[in-house]
């Protein structure tokens, strides 16, 4: 079977790349398997910036093609906010909670026409001694007044998505991984890789 190394140690992310990789035959690993390696710090201002960064540091480290995923919610009525701090948006310890908490009590009172968001997501894929490529993909929703349903992780309970009538967290992995932002920028990412052949390395 194909491998692929993803430069993340977020467990949510991790269980859906195997999950969308699977279906391609291909094997996901990721910094869960390398504890040893400290996070790499996320200095840019753009979701493209910070995937390549990531993607680059660990492909340097460890000689491999490496694909990094930075992402998160953009919220129109915050001018765009938690944007590339979505992580770190109620400090420093990334709290998925404490982030989503935030969010409610900021948009408190605000009517539902005025809380549009989106997810985004920009994949880098770092190819030792060659160029990093990046790609990304969106997904556009509402945010709850409250959270609902147990699935995903980060903000999924408090993101609606109209069109399925309920929240990322209520949608089974499987409509996730059809509709999502990171399921976006993979098809993309798919045809990049196909292109470049490097899947099989
Ligand atoms: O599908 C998603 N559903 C809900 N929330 C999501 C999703 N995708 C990203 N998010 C949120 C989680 C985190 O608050 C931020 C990502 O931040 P981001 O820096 O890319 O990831 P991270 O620090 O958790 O792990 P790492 O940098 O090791 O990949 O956006
Ligand atoms: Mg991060």
């Amino acid at each position: 079977m194909k491998e692929l190394m993803i430069a993340t140690k977020n467990k949510g992310k991790v269980n859906e790349f195997k999950e969308l990789f699977s279906s391609r035959g291909i094997n996901v690993k990721s910094l869960l398997d390398y504890p040893e390696i400290d996070d790499i710090e996320e200095t840019g201002s753009t979701f493209a910036e910070n995937a390549i960064i990531k993607a680059e540091a660990i492909s340097k480290l460890l000689k491999l093609p490496v694909i990094a995923d930075d992402s998160g919610l953009s919220i129109d009525y915050l001018d765009g906010r938690p944007g590339v701090y979505s992580a770190r948006y109620a400090g420093e310890q990334k709290n998925d909670l404490a982030n989503t908490a935030m969010v409610l009590v900021e948009l408190k009172d605000v009517p539902s026409e005025k809380r549009t968001a989106r997810f985004h997501c920009a994949l880098a894929i770092a190819i030792p001694e060659e160029k990093t490529y990046v790609v990304e993909g969106t997904c556009e929703g509402q945010i709850t007044e409250a959270p609902r349903g147990e699935n995903g992780f980060g903000y999924d309970p408090v993101f609606y998505v109209v069109e399925e009538g309920k929240t990322m967290a209520e949608l089974p992995k499987d409509v996730k991984n059809k509709i999502s932002h990171r399921a976006k920028a993979l098809v993309k990412m798919d045809k990049l890789l196909n292109e470049l052949e490097v899947s099989g390395k």
